[in-house]
C-alpha cells in the first residue's frame, strides 16, 4: 500500500471514529490535557443551546500552557519569541519566565477585583505583554475580549458595552510601517461612546508614542509590575464549561458577534490540531503570523503551541515593507521555524514585490516543513507560486472564528492526503459536514449548496454568543435545523474533497479580514448627505477583495461629488477603522432594485467585477444597472 493511501485510510478511521463514538474519540483526546478533574464524560446532550462538551472536567488553561510545562522540566526552553521589526526589538521568554510574568500580573489584576468571570477587554497591538495579559486573565478565570487594533473607537465601544469589562488592558500605540497608532485616545473615545464604564484601565507605555494616562482611571502598566514584584497566583480551577474568552466578528448588522470559547473543549481540540493537523512536536518552533485579534491568533499565537509545549512566534511586522518581501524567510530561519501559518493575502504580497523569490535564496531553510493557508480563500495561483517557491506542502485550511479551529483541513500529522488545489481537503474529526439545497436535501457529489455542520459541534467551537442566544439560534442553528450553517456555499466532490466557493450572507474578506458590509453601510448611512447605500466586496488581486461603496445623495445635494465620496471613505475609516481598507465611493443616481424595493447587491458585485451577469426578472428599472456599469467605468 503506497502512502498516499495509508494516510487516506488513517483518515478516514479517524473522522469515522469521531462521528461514531464521539465519547470515546474525546475522552481520548482529553488525555493530553492535565485536567484538576478527570472528565468522566466527553458530552452531554441536556446542557446548552446544543450540548456542552466535558461538563465535569474541571481544567485552567494557563495551567496547561505554561505551568504544567515548567512542572515537566521544559522551564528553560523558550516558549515566546517575540520579533518586532517595526521596533527592531527582539525578546524571547522561557516557559519559566513567562509563568512567572503571568503569575505576577494575575498578581495586578487581582489588586483590581479581577476574578473569576470577570471580563478584561485587551486593546493591544502585538507586543509579549498582550500575551502576559491574556494568560493572566485566563490563570484567575476571567473572561479575556481581544479587541483588533485596526478598528475605529465606535466599533471598540461596541464591545465594551457588550463584554462590559472591569478592566481594560492596553499600550500606548501601534506601530505601522507608514504611521504610528495612537491607541489611547481611540480608547478613551471608545469609553466616552460606550453607556459601560470599565472600573479601570492598565495602559502599557511604549517610547515610540507614550501616552497621556486619565487621572484615577489609567494605570501604568511598569509600576504596577514593579510594585508587583516576587508576588504569585494561584491557577483558578474552572470547570471546562466556563468561558476562556469572548471574542468579537462581524455580523451581517453592524453589530459584532460576542463568539464564546468555552474552556475544556477549546484545550482539547488545540492540543489535537496540533499533533493531528499541524504536526508539531513539544520543543519545535511554530509560528502563526497572523494577529492575536483573530481568532487565529489566539489559537495558533498564544494557545495552541505553548499547550504542548511548542515554542510560538509573536511577529510585530509585515509580511512586505519590514523591511522587504524577504521578512518571512529570516524569521523562518532564525529561529528555525518547523512551519508557518499565514493567509493567502500575505503570501499574495510577498510575490507580487519578490515574483521569482530572489529573497528566498539568502535563507536556509533546513527544517521548514509545512506551510498552512487559511483566512479567505486560497487562490490556486499562490498556493501554486508558494508549493514550487518553497518546496513544502502547501496546505489550505478552512475555519471560522466561531469554530475556533478548522473544520476542513489536510491532516498532515496523520499523513498528507492529496492536495487538490481550490480545496481545503476534507473534514476534521468531530465535523458532520453536509452541504444541503435551500429545501435542506443532501445535494449530491459536485453540487453546489449550503455548508452546514450536523450537531453537535465538535469540541472548541462556539456554544453560543455573549448575552445574544435568540442572536445564536437564529443566525446558526434555524436555517437548517439540527445542522450549523456556516454561511458558506460550496460543493463535495466524489472524494469528500470540500470547496468553498462562496458566502450565502453579506460577510466579505478583505486580507484575510472578515467584514459586514452591511456594518459599512450603516457607516454611510450616517453621513447626513446620504440617501441611500450598497456595498459590495469586489475582487481584488492583492487582498482578495475590497469593498465599494455605491451612494444615493438626498435631493438637492449638490457638493462636488469628489469631495462627498472623500468625506464617505473617512467616515468608514472613523466607524469601521483603517481594517475595512474602504477606499472607494461611488455617487450614482440610482441604486438597482427589485420591484419589491431589495438592493441587487449580487448583480453589482458581477458587475464590478466583470462576470457574466443576467438581468434580474423582477428588476424595478434595468437602466439603474447600465448606470452602475457606467460609473465603475468612470473610475477605472
Ligand atoms: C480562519 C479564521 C480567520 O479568518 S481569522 C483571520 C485570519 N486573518 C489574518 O490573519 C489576517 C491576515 N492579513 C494580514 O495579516 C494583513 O492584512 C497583511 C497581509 C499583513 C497586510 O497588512 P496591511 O498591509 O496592513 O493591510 P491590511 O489590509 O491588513 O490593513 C488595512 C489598514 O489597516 C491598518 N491596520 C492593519 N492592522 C492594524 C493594527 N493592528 N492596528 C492598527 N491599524 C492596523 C493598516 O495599517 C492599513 O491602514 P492604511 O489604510 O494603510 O492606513
Amino acid at each position: 500500500m503506497d502512502a498516499v493511501q495509508n494516510a487516506r485510510e488513517a483518515y478516514d478511521a479517524i473522522h469515522a471514529a469521531s462521528l461514531a463514538d464521539p465519547e470515546t474519540f474525546w475522552l481520548k483526546a482529553a488525555e493530553a490535557i492535565d485536567w484538576f478533574e478527570r472528565p468522566t464524560r466527553a458530552f452531554d446532550a441536556s446542557l446548552g443551546v446544543y450540548g456542552r462538551w466535558f461538563p465535569d472536567g474541571v481544567v485552567n488553561a494557563c495551567h496547561n500552557a505554561l505551568d504544567r510545562h515548567v512542572a515537566a522540566g521544559r522551564g528553560e526552553q523558550t516558549a515566546l519569541i517575540y520579533d518586532s521589526p517595526v521596533t527592531g526589538v527582539k525578546r524571547t521568554y522561557s516557559f519559566e519566565e513567562l509563568t512567572h510574568e503571568v503569575s505576577r500580573f494575575a498578581a495586578v489584576l487581582q489588586d483590581f477585583g479581577v476574578g473569576k468571570g470577570d471580563r478584561v477587554v485587551v486593546y493591544m497591538p502585538m507586543v509579549p505583554e498582550a500575551v502576559i495579559g491574556v494568560y493572566a486573565c485566563a490563570r484567575l478565570g476571567a473572561i479575556h475580549s481581544v479587541v483588533f487594533g485596526g478598528f475605529s473607537a465606535a466599533e471598540l465601544a461596541k464591545r465594551i458595552d457588550d463584554a462590559e469589562p472591569k478592566l481594560i488592558l492596553t499600550a500606548s500605540c501601534g506601530i505601522e510601517p507608514s504611521r504610528k497608532v495612537a491607541y489611547k485616545p481611540l480608547l478613551d473615545r471608545a469609553i466616552e461612546m460606550s453607556t459601560h464604564a470599565p472600573e479601570a484601565v492598565v495602559l502599557l507605555q511604549r517610547p515610540e508614542l507614550p501616552a497621556e494616562l486619565v487621572e484615577r482611571r489609567d494605570h501604568d502598566w511598569e509600576s504596577l509590575r514593579d510594585a508587583a514584584m516576587g508576588r504569585t497566583t494561584e491557577c483558578a480551577r474552572m470547570a471546562a464549561t466556563d468561558p476562556l474568552y469572548i471574542l468579537y466578528t462581524s455580523g451581517t448588522t453592524g453589530t459584532p458577534k460576542g463568539v464564546v470559547r468555552d474552556t475544556g473543549g477549546y484545550l482539547v481540540a488545540l492540543a489535537w490540531t496540533m499533533s493531528g493537523l499541524y504536526d508539531i512536536k513539544p520543543g519545535e518552533v511554530f509560528w502563526c503570523a497572523s494577529d492575536i485579534g483573530w481568532v487565529v491568533g489566539h489559537s495558533y499565537i498564544i494557545y495552541g503551541p505553548l499547550l504542548i509545549g511548542a515554542t510560538t512566534v509573536l511577529y510585530e511586522g509585515k509580511p512586505v515593507g519590514t523591511p522587504d518581501a524577504g521578512a518571512f524567510w529570516r524569521v523562518i530561519e532564525e529561529y528555525r521555524c518547523v512551519s508557518l501559518f499565514t493567509a493567502p493575502t500575505a503570501f499574495r504580497a510577498i510575490r507580487k514585490e519578490d515574483p521569482n523569490a530572489e529573497k528566498l535564496k539568502n535563507y536556509d531553510l533546513t527544517g521548514f516543513r509545512a506551510l498552512f493557508l487559511a483566512g479567505e480563500r486560497a487562490d490556486p495561483a499562490t498556493l501554486q507560486w508558494a508549493e514550487e517557491k518553497l518546496g513544502v506542502p502547501v496546505i489550505d485550511h478552512c475555519w471560522q472564528t466561531e469554530t475556533g479551529w478548522a473544520i476542513v483541513g489536510n491532516p498532515l500529522g496523520v499523513g498528507l492526503l492529496p492536495v487538490k488545489h481550490g480545496s481545503p481537503t476534507l473534514p476534521m474529526p468531530g465535523y458532520d459536514l453536509k452541504v444541503l439545497d435551500d429545501e435542506g436535501h443532501d445535494a449530491p457529489a459536485g453540487k453546489l449548496g449550503n455548508i452546514v455542520i450536523k450537531l453537535p459541534l465538535p469540541p472548541g467551537c462556539l456554544p453560543t454568543l455573549w448575552n445574544d442566544e435568540k442572536r445564536f439560534r437564529e443566525s446558526y442553528l434555524e436555517g437548517f435545523p439540527g445542522y450549523y450553517q456556516t454561511s458558506d456555499a460550496g460543493f463535495v466532490d466524489e472524494d469528500g474533497y470540500v470547496f468553498f466557493m462562496a458566502r450565502t450572507d453579506d460577510i466579505i474578506n478583505v486580507a484575510g479580514h472578515r467584514l459586514s458590509t452591511g456594518g459599512m453601510e450603516e457607516a454611510i448611512a450616517s453621513h447626513p448627505d446620504v440617501a441611500e447605500c450598497a456595498v459590495v466586496g469586489v475582487a481584488d488581486a492583492m487582498k482578495g477583495q475590497t469593498p465599494v461603496g455605491f451612494v444615493v445623495l438626498k435631493a438637492g445635494v449638490d457638493r462636488p461629488a469628489a469631495e462627498l465620496e472623500r468625506e464617505i471613505v473617512q467616515v468608514v475609516r472613523d466607524r469601521v477603522g483603517p481594517v475595512a481598507a474602504f477606499k472607494t465611493a461611488l455617487t450614482v443616481a440610482r441604486l438597482p432594485k427589485t420591484r419589491s424595493g431589495k438592493i441587487l447587491r449580487g448583480t453589482i458585485q458581477k458587475i464590478a467585477d466583470g462576470e457574466d451577469w443576467t438581468m434580474p426578472a423582477t428588476i424595478e428599472d434595468p437602466t439603474a444597472l447600465d448606470e452602475i456599469g457606467e460609473a465603475l467605468k468612470a473610475r477605472g
